[in-house]
């Protein structure tokens, strides 16, 4: 799905080749620092690398216009937004700036479950902990249906138990539907658990 070869970008992350597959699940690890949500935002094409050229379906980078590619390829950043309003609201608001149609309520209750939360579609968001509000904007990516999810951290804000369940949700959710997942974690036992390829970023070194 993505190759990238021989990346530099600052003195931050220096990568001589990196695959990442179509329909599998791969976790970024490594300390603070290291790089990790510069990559996803890399792949993302929010920002460019100052060397290499990185591959998306066999095609250089330079080639996709990145509105293009971010219609396949969702980010979701480590504080994702949330807007006043309801779940609902917060929940549409990808599709809704996507342009993608959008769902029945069903489909909506049937994420919220997926994301574990018990709540109402018409509860307030802003009342909601932080670790709930990850989850909505974690379902807010799942609505969209990205042929790839790029999730910083999606999980930073669960108890170990949450955060187990749900990820075990979303990496079956995943594989079910043939999507890839890249995904940051801090968790070596998440990343050990569900992923089938570990990338292991370190502070300003080649790997
Ligand atoms: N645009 C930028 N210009 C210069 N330095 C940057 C830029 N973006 C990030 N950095 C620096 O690059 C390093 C890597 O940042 P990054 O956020 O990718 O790390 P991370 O591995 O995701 O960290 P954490 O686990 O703490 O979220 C940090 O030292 C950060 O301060």
């Amino acid at each position: 799905m993505f190759l990238l070869k021989d990346i530099k970008y600052k003195d931050i992350l220096d990568i001589k080749e990196l695959k990442f597959e179509e329909s599998k699940v791969a976790c970024i690890v490594g300390e603070s620092g290291s790089g990790k949500t510069t990559l996803l935002r890399l792949l993302n094409k929010l920002i460019s690398c100052d060397g290499g050229e990185i591959f998306y379906k066999n095609k250089p980078f330079k080639h996709i216009n990145s509105v293009d590619l971010r219609r396949e390829v969702v980010m979701l950043p480590q504080a994702p937004a949330i807007y006043g309003g309801s779940i609902k609201d917060n929940l549409l608001i990808g599709l809704k700036f996507g342009e993608k149609p959008i769902v029945s309520d069903e489909r909506l209750l049937e994420i919220l479950r997926l994301v574990k939360l018990n709540k109402g579609l018409n509860d307030d968001a802003d009342k909601l902990s932080g670790g709930e509000k990850q989850r909505i904007a974690l379902g807010r990516v799942i609505l969209m249906e990205p042929e790839v999810l790029l999730l910083d951290e999606p999980s930073s804000a669960l108890d170990e138990d949450t955060e187990e369940l749900i990820i075990e949700a979303l990496v079956s959710y995943t594989r079910n539907r043939g999507k890839t997942l890249i995904m940051v974690t801090h968790s070596k036992k998440i990343a050990g658990s569900f992923s089938d390829k570990i990338v292991e970023l370190s502070k300003r070194d080649s790997y």
